[in-house]
């Protein structure tokens, strides 16, 4: 079976700051329609690992594959179209309404042009449909920066999936939310594993709700890759480890 990411020994550069490269020989495999966790202390590298996943980090040595496709200058487009990746902090413009936040996830695929004057009403119905299925229909037009954390989030969700990817990398996507709206932004990646059979890699803090949502933990710490394996006795093995 192809893997959906392949990382192969993944080094970035010596950083004075840490005496060490921020990754330091990482090797995982993501299959395709897996449910995955990535734990670890404040700096082990888990964002990093993210964004070399779509191409955002330089590195002295290693081979990324998506898909089967090996990441390069000339494979990066193609590699990143199979990818959504929604960034910690959700990296929304506050001051536009949802839909049109959504909408930047479209921007990469459509031509200067045909956005000129707006978006293709195409694009637009899309964008209204996934913020619906998200539960915004409500929102669709309100500026974002008025939505609460939780509400900012699916917008997000909505911007990453309007890309149709096939394989989705979320970096803290709960981090600052209660209870309830953590769960409602795991329940909809669940959501999208299961039903749509999407490929989901989310970096967590939380080592009950990797257990209840992720089938396979990949824990770092320092740059390296210290566990690989089931949720069933995270809490046990890595409480103390991953205690903040
Ligand atoms: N561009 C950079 N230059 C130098 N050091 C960096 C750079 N980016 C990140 N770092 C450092 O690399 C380490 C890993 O950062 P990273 O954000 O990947 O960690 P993390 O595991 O995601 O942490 P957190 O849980 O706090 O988000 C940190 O010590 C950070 O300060």
């Amino acid at each position: 079976m192809q893997s959906a990411i392949e990382c192969e020994n993944l080094e970035t550069a010596y950083a004075v700051s840490l005496s060490r490269p921020i990754l330091n020989r990482i090797n995982c495999t993501i299959n395709p329609g897996e449910f995955v966790c990535l734990l670890g202390l404040n700096g082990a590298g888990k964002s990093t690992l993210l964004r070399a996943m779509i191409g955002l980090v330089p590195l002295k040595q290693g081979v990324i594959r998506i898909n089967g496709v090996t990441m390069t200058p000339r494979t990066l487009t193609q590699t990143r179209r199979d990818l959504g990746m929604l960034f910690q902090g959700g990296g929304l413009i506050r001051q536009l309404p949802a839909i049109e936040n959504v909408l930047c996830g479209r921007l990469g695929e459509l031509p200067t042009w045909k956005t000129f004057w707006g978006f293709p009403k195409q694009d637009r119905r899309l964008a209204i449909d996934l913020l619906t299925r998200l539960g915004l229909q409500d929102q669709i037009y309100q500026k974002t920066g008025q939505l609460s954390g939780g509400q900012q989030q699916r917008v997000a969700i909505a911007r990453a999936l309007i890309q149709s990817p096939k394989i989705l990398l979320a970096d803290e996507p709960i981090t600052g939310l209660d209870v309830m709206a953590a769960r409602q932004v795991m329940d909809i990646l669940s959501k999208l594993h299961q039903e749509q059979g999407m490929t989901v890699v989310v970096v967590l803090h939380d080592l009950a709700l990797a257990a209840a949502y992720a089938q396979r933990a990949i824990i770092l710490d320092a740059g390296r890759v210290v566990y690989d394996g089931n949720c069933d006795r995270l809490h046990d093995q890595f409480s103390q480890l991953l205690s903040y």
